[in-house]
């Protein structure tokens, strides 16, 4: 019993001095900077060695990315508006707008090139290009890790490191200042939460990130000077911004949108995608019959879509060992990439009675040709029908939710008033307006468009299927002024329309530089005028150039 209790004594001594010496050895090492002992950080240095020793070849998609602005295809005058916005003394911060995979990254990171070359820029040649995606940023109200704005790492979370062990809170830079003295690319801008929003715009005006915790303190002479420094000056955050978003500007906060060159890129045209698919091909060496880069475009809706496409078709060549391309390639590409064909709405153009092209802006992803039907039966009886609409639209945001409700069927109700100027009477008419396709329509956009397939149906004129119209319309006939006319015009001329009208408020001498016919009214009599102008319809043609029921023997 006596031994064994010296025996116990002994061990329990011999444990201690063990526990001491491991302490004391790990101690020495923390306070000579050394985390891990040297052999361990030999070894993961050799193991980062040998992972870098691993290279793929590069990615189509990486070989295809645009080189310099010329490459980017379909947007010349988005490319135009950013150089303006960059390249000058005084760069803007900037808002691009516009569909996936049109070339929106690719532009930005090629403007900040340019700019740097230039003399008179405030961009040095080293001015980084910091980009980050916002729907990859996890909004955190207690700040511990924001890649964006930057976070204090405080020592609670720092475990056993040096500035942990010291109670020393440790500011860890985000994104904002790494991109100090260059650009700052946040893609997807919309979808960034609106508590980050507001301090995105602080930095934005202070050019300067600020950093917090309840660990800093000023009398703390552990803190190192530089941390004081950070804590109690900030870090410097002077970049500029650009925002890229797929959202319409409507959804973005107004004051984002005060701070920023707004700019739109276009969705890409039949033309801008055989382009790029051609550009592709001929980088991945490969030979294809004329005709085929038309047959890429009809399945790819923008350049990503189609740089993928012709990654897909070049990787089937090379497994068989072909250097050339087929229809039947790009058929089972398509077919298990599922990329669908794409729907190329053309307007018909013969004239129709009570049938007429309006034009739509679905958000960000551009214009569209929305097709307006109007049916009038005098019954003796007073009705209105309006279908095809979207009556309610669910949309999505950071904020959470919202509906927003379609008043395409009071904007009718407009419509039918201001058709009283031409002898309609509601109380003797039927009358069914359909959109077909199902789609979210505005109504006052479309008011012009409702009005002449109403005037249209009530007098038995046929419209020409070659002429779209946008405009929204007051009661007394004025013709008012709409957004997103440039979309609207794209959209027209991919569809193969000849003639828009748009409200005179919205015209621009640009406008009468573009292939398709550009042309403007201020209210519903000149707007017929000029549609029905020298047109006989019905046989009846008033003086004035107007149609009216009477002249006209309208439609039971
Ligand atoms: N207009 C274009 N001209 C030439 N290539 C293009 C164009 N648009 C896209 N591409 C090709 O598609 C790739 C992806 O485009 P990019 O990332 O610039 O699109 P994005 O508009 O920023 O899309 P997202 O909104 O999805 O980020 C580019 O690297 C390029 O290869």
């Amino acid at each position: 019993m006596y031994v064994s209790g010296w025996f116990l004594f002994g061990a329990q001594m011999l444990f201690f001095l063990l526990g001491a010496l491991f302490f004391w050895r790990s101690a020495k090492r923390k306070k000579g900077g050394e985390m891990v002992s040297p052999e361990e950080n030999e070894r993961q240095m050799q193991r980062l060695e040998d992972m870098r020793r691993v290279h793929l070849t590069e990615p189509l998609a990486e070989q295809t990315r645009p080189a310099s602005l010329t490459e980017i295809v379909g947007q010349e005058k988005g490319i135009e508006a950013l150089r303006a916005a960059l390249c000058g003394p005084n760069p803007q911060h900037i808002l691009i707008y516009g569909p996936p995979g049109v070339g929106k990254t690719a532009a930005a990171r090629l403007v900040l090139e340019e700019a740097k070359a230039r003399e008179s820029s405030p961009f040095l040649r080293t001015a980084p290009f910091v980009e980050i995606d916002a729907t990859t940023l996890q909004f955190d109200e207690r700040g511990i890790a924001d890649p964006l704005l930057g976070s204090v790492h405080d020592p609670i979370y720092q475990g056993a490191g040096a500035f942990g062990q010291a109670g020393i809170p440790r500011p860890q830079p985000g994104a904002v200042c790494k991109a100090n003295g260059g650009v700052l690319f946040l893609d997807e801008i919309g979808e960034l939460h609106p508590i980050q929003m507001n301090r995105l715009l602080k930095v934005l005006e202070d050019r300067v990130a600020r950093f917090q915790s309840s660990y800093y303190s000023r009398e703390n002479k552990r803190i190192p000077p530089y941390v004081h420094e950070i804590f109690q000056k900030g870090m410097p955050a002077d970049f500029r911004l650009i925002g890229a978003t797929t959202r319409s500007p409507r959804e973005l906060p107004p004051a984002l949108r005060s701070r920023c060159t707004e700019i739109f890129f276009q969705p890409l045209g039949t033309a801008a995608v055989e382009q790029i698919a051609e550009n592709g091909l001929k980088k991945a060496g490969l030979e294809y019959d004329s005709g085929f880069c038309g047959k890429i475009a009809r399945y790819a809706g923008g350049g990503r879509d189609t740089v993928n496409l012709v990654q897909s078709l070049s990787a089937r060549a090379e497994m068989e060992g072909r250097k050339y391309v087929t229809e039947s390639d790009l058929e089972i590409v398509a077919e298990t990439g599922r990329f669908e064909p794409r729907i190329q709405k053309k307007v018909e153009r013969k004239s129709r009675v009570g049938v007429v092209n309006g034009l739509a802006v679905m958000g960000g992803m551009g214009g569209t040709v929305l097709t307006v039907e109007a049916v009038f039966h005098k019954d003796g009886q007073s009705g209105l029908q309006v279908t095809g609409i979207v009556e309610e639209e669910e949309l999505k945001s950071p904020h959470g939710r919202s509906l927003r409700k379609s008043n395409a069927r009071s904007s009718v109700e407009n419509v039918l008033t201001v058709l009283e100027q031409f002898g309609f009477r509601r109380r003797d008419y039927t009358v069914h307006i359909n959109f077909p396709g199902g789609m979210p329509v505005d109504g006052p956009s479309a008011g012009t468009a409702m009005f002449l397939a109403a005037y249209s149906a009530f007098t038995g004129a046929a419209v020409p299927g070659d002429v779209a119209l946008t405009g929204e319309l007051s009661l007394t006939g004025q013709i008012l002024p709409v957004g997103g006319v440039s979309e609207k015009l794209a959209a027209a001329q991919e569809a193969g329309v000849s003639r828009v009208w748009i409200p005179k408020a919205n015209w621009q001498r640009a406008y009468g530089r573009m292939e398709l016919e550009v042309l403007c009214a201020g209210d519903v009599r000149e707007l017929l005028e000029q549609i029905f102008a020298e047109k006989e319809a019905g046989g009846a043609v008033l003086s004035s150039g107007i149609l009216s029921a009477e002249g006209l023997g309208q439609r039971e």
